[in-house]
């Protein structure tokens, strides 16, 4: 399995975002993400920059930091934002941002990233949770998974107790007030595990679709009719979202959740042998095709299978290609640019 590729992106005006985003990216890396970091675009009049000598000195020591892609997105399993608290929501550059993000939402690119957000304000009740809050309101519209820290660790504790995401103080000359730079770390670490866990599901439940493409081309070439309910109820346990909020839809409709049962028992494979992993997976499918199913059920998760199917093969290989793609460009840029950020 590959790393986990985790963007880290923020926005900053006199540096505290800065460096929560770069102790977020210090920490994923340690536990064994491929991590970017990104600024969001800067929407400010070059007038209000400079009328603040903090903002200008910052504005000009990042430079060199890439501004966020929207192929950036595309291209991460997981998202670690930090953006500074402003009137109790998120600073306008950064909600411009997801406002473009709306063509990549609706062809279900966003669906299934893992998530987590880290906010600073300057009172230490200056709206840092309804800024986090209203960040993932958001990511629930994407169909993101929210990685929140919760109270997970000590670290949560003693940088101030957000469970929603690190939050920190920060006074008028821009000294952060707690200590966060460790709950910043646990938050990235926790993030990337959980990535890794629903990446790791996704991945094999998609090999479990090749493998039962497998089955239903051996049916058909044995003179099996493809509307046997050993194939149809197999497809059912095997059928897990990949882009596709239609087909999200669908699987859900076929009952209940075979597809979750499946996943999360490899899920909890994961960190086992290959050998034991597939004892389970035989296990599960010999559960799957136990379960009743109605005949309308069984039709609607043929047609959805059929879809899907057509729909992913058309899709995927592009999708991989646009990052592949992505990918050089940024190692182009990266040359051009600071050294850290490669993925
Ligand atoms: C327009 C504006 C609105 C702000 N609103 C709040 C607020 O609602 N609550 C608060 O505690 N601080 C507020 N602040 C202070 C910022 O949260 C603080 O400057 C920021 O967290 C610093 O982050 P940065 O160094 O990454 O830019 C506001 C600052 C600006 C410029």
């Amino acid at each position: 399995m590959s790393n986990v590729k985790l963007a880290v992106i923020y926005y900053s005006a006199t540096g505290t975002n800065y460096q929560l985003a770069e102790w977020a990216k210090e920490g994923a890396e340690s536990a064994g993400a491929e991590v970017k970091l990104f600024k969001i675009q800067e929407l400010a009049p070059q007038t209000a920059i400079d009328a603040n000598p903090a903002w200008k000195a910052h504005v000009e020591s990042t430079e060199n930091i890439a501004v966020v892609q929207l192929t950036d997105l595309e291209c991460a399993d997981a998202i670690i934002f930090s953006v500074p608290t402003r009137f109790g929501n998120v600073a306008a550059p950064f909600k411009q941002f997801l406002d473009m993000t709306g063509g990549l939402w609706f062809q279900g690119k966003l669906m299934n990233k893992v998530v987590s957000g880290m906010t600073s304000a300057q009172n230490p009740h200056g709206g840092q949770e309804a800024t986090l809050l209203s960040l993932y309101t958001s990511m629930y519209h994407w169909g993101a998974i929210v990685a929140a820290p919760g109270y997970t660790d000590p670290t949560i504790f003693e940088a101030g107790g957000n469970p929603y995401g690190v939050s920190v103080t920060v006074n008028q000359n821009g000294k952060m007030q707690e200590d966060v730079q460790q709950a910043v770390k646990h938050q990235a670490m926790r993030t990337v595990q959980i990535a890794t866990w629903v990446t790791q599901g996704l991945q094999m439940a998609q090999q479990g679709q090749q493998g039962q493409q497998q089955i239903q081309q051996q049916s058909q070439s044995q003179g099996l009719s493809q509307g046997q309910p050993y194939n149809q109820q197999q497809l059912q346990g095997q059928r897990l979202p990949q882009g596709q909020q239609h087909n999200q839809q669908q699987s859900q409709g076929v009952g209940q959740s075979q597809g979750q049962q499946h996943n999360q028992q490899q899920s909890q494979g994961a960190g086992q042998s290959q050998g034991q992993q597939q004892t389970q997976q035989q296990q599960v499918q010999g559960q799957s095709q136990t379960q009743p199913q109605s005949q309308h059920a069984q039709n609607s998760a043929q047609q959805s299978t059929q879809q899907e199917d057509t729909q992913l093969q058309g899709q995927q290989p592009q999708q991989q290609n646009q990052c592949q793609d992505q990918h050089q460009e940024t190692q182009q840029l990266q040359q051009k640019q600071q050294p850290f950020q490669s993925y």
